[in-house]
């Protein structure tokens, strides 16, 4: 996979072709070229129908900066904004200190630090929440919520140069240029840190190595990663599934529990349909920008399609395992039936989603995806706990 990724990339990136945005927007019929080296199909157009480069303002509104032209960023240091009369008034400096708030928390990736506490509350309530006190729950969601942040605020720095070539993530704050490496460093550290600290003296030893080791698989293994080979996904999978065993252990469990592994493994299935989606629908960006992910190796979709049909399977069989198996014993009652069929109901959407993309890959079916995962993955937590708790 490396070696197809490396030469797609080459291709993009070469001055006499590049992929063609329109013609990938609706993508029933793609104009495609077979690349003599290895057989692998690339979506190419010849240079003379390039379209001229347009440079936007770097943008956070994601439906205007799909696909789009790669942004050349004005960095505008702050140092100069701030040295500028006309930001002198109470007004402007109300709006700054908003400003710098702000990108402090899109530093660390708020949602996907939001999403984590919710896996996180959910692994702990499975786990025993009785063992758990409002004052221990409290340490556990501060603890998490500080280390998983720490780590989205580390990948942002690493990736300052690479993030200015897309417009999803050219304004972030320090390719955006509105902060410093050295406050984005600080502030990765300090909050790694007091993450760290806070988990291990709040919630124990294991909870808190858990939460290092995810932030060390994320840091330092997935993000080079995305750059080399299309498997940084399951690299990537495996660092967000890792903190449903923050919780987990934190609630008294073990890290050899099947409840525990059946939610790492809802966890780490439902990042394929909800990756890939993103992975489609950036696609156009994440070639020309060099990084390296399934949807830029294999352009016509198929392939990310399939990783997302047998991620929905996969997350709805280790949903119903668990319905069996509450506490690691079998069970067969009727709440484990009744389990079962919410599981299943709760997980179809994801699944029919992502059987329609197979069916039909482009940018609509790709965000009905995406959607999707963001409601799935909730609803079968949900449906989880309350089997667990039963
Ligand atoms: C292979 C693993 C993953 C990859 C590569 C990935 C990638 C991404 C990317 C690039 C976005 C931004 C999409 C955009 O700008 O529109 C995103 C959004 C998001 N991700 Fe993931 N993600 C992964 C796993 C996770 C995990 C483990 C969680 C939490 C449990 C999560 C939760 C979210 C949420 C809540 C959003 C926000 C969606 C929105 O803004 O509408 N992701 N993900
Ligand atoms: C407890 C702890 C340390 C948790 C951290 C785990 C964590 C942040 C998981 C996120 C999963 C993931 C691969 C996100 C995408 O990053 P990306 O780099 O592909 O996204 P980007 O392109 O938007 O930067």
């Amino acid at each position: 996979m490396a070696s197809d990724c490396r030469e797609t990339l080459e291709i993009v990136a070469g001055s006499g072709l590049s992929l063609d945005d329109g013609s990938l927007q609706n993508s029933g019929s793609l104009p495609r070229t077979r690349s003599a080296a290895s057989g692998s199909t690339a979506v190419l157009e010849p240079s003379s129908r390039m379209k001229p480069v347009s440079r936007p303002r770097p943008s956070t509104d994601r439906a205007s900066t799909l696909n789009d032209e790669i942004p050349v960023p004005e960095a505008t240091p702050k140092s100069q904004a701030s040295d500028a009369p006309s930001d002198a008034s109470p007004a402007a400096a109300t709006r700054a200190d908003r400003g710098v708030f702000a990108d402090v928390i899109e530093l660390t990736k708020p949602r996907i630090v939001t999403m984590i506490l919710v896996t996180t509350v959910a692994s702990a309530l499975i786990a025993g929440s009785a063992t758990l006190t409002l004052v221990d729950w409290f340490w556990l969601m501060i603890g998490t919520a500080l280390i998983a942040g720490s780590a989205g605020a580390a990948n942002q720095v690493w990736e300052c140069q690479i993030d200015r070539n897309m417009p999803r993530t050219a304004n972030r704050p320090v390719p955006g240029g509105r902060m410093s490496y050295a406050v984005a460093f600080g502030l990765t550290a300090a909050s790694g840190i007091a993450g760290g600290a806070i988990l291990w003296l709040g919630s124990g030893p294991i909870p808190a190595s858990v939460g290092i080791a995810t932030w060390l698989l994320y840091v330092l293994v997935y993000t080079p990663m995305k750059t080399r080979t299309a498997w940084n996904t399951t690299v990537g999978a495996i660092a967000g599934a890792l903190p449903v065993f923050i919780g987990y252990t934190a609630a008294g469990g073990t890290l050899t529990e099947l409840p525990g592994w059946m939610l790492f493994g809802v966890l780490a299935c439902w990042q394929y349909p909800h990756f890939m989606a993103i992975a489609w629908l950036y696609r156009i960006q994440y070639a020309k920008a060099g990084f390296c992910m399934t949807t830029t190796v294999e352009p016509t979709g198929r392939h990310a399609a399939w990783q997302s049909i047998l991620g929905s399977v996969a997350l709805a069989i280790c949903g119903v395992v668990l319905a069996w198996f509450p506490n690691g014993q079998w069970v067969a009652s009727a709440a484990s039936v009744l389990a079962t069929v919410l599981i299943l109901a709760a997980s179809w959407p994801l699944l029919r989603a992502s059987l329609n993309f197979r069916a039909n890959p482009n940018d609509t079916t790709a965000r009905k995806m995406l959607r999707w995962s963001l409601v799935v993955l909730p609803a079968v937590l949900l449906v989880m706990t309350l089997r667990a708790s039963l």
